[in-house]
């Protein structure tokens, strides 16, 4: 089976957990592409969305969903979205496509995460897939600088502006045997805006699609 055609099998797996009139946290993505088309297939009316890029804001409202602002809602009951890589403790690696940090905001106002992928992003261990982090530009250099301390070697997103008008720098070789404190560590360095580690936040459920069907972790 294509990876297309898992995407699109675990997006349906993951309309079960989405109900008429709910108002619903969207990630951002390929995965997350696929579920916004079989959402639109489904019929199903939600209340409105929360959006986590100005892409998916676009697709959200091209099949007729009203997309809210978070600052006007209070906690989400749900937060559908892919990633990038996932462990066996359900922590992952997000922002491949740059959507970090309005992803990790809208997960953890969200009671219940559920996390859709195909089983190529499943690992023992995280950090195969170069950890995405978002930067203050004036701080890009510092940031590198002491990404490098910690073992990683950060390479700048070439021609990449995120959503919030900031930078990614993607990072190689980091020690992720720990990714809780690893999280800390980034998080303490002037500069970060967010780390692509959703540790201290992982998903509730994961989906993960495969030849052999769809597995609920
Ligand atoms: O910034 C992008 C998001 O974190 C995505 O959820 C992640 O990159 C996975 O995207 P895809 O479903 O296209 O593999």
């Amino acid at each position: 089976m294509s990876q297309e055609r898992l995407k699109i099998e675990v997006a349906q797996a993951a309309l079960k957990h989405v109900e008429d009139g709910m108002l619903l946290g969207v990630g951002t993505g390929s995965t997350v592409n696929a579920f916004i088309d079989q959402l639109a297939a489904s019929g199903k009316r939600l209340e409105a969305a929360v959006s986590s890029s100005e892409a998916t804001t676009e697709r959200l409202k091209a099949i007729g969903v009203r997309v809210v602002e978070l600052n006007h809602t209070g906690d989400l009951e749900l937060y559908i979205d892919g990633a990038d890589e996932v462990d066996e403790h359900k922590r992952l690696i997000k922002g491949g496509g740059g959507a970090l940090t309005r992803e990790k905001i809208i997960a953890g106002a969200s009671r219940r995460f559920v996390c859709i992928v195909d089983a190529s992003k499943c690992r023992p261990i995280l950090g195969e897939f170069p950890l995405p982090i978002e930067v203050i530009p004036m701080a890009r250099s510092f940031v590198a600088r002491q990404l490098a301390k910690l073992g990683g070697q950060p390479a700048l997103r070439e021609g990449f502006t995120t959503d919030n008008g900031n930078l990614i720098l993607d990072v190689r070789n980091l020690d992720l045997i720990d990714p809780v404190a690893m999280e800390d560590r980034i998080n303490r360095i002037p500069g970060v805006v967010c780390c692509g580690l959703f540790a201290h936040r992982p998903a509730d459920t994961v989906l993960v699609a495969s030849e052999d069907g769809i597995q609920s972790r």
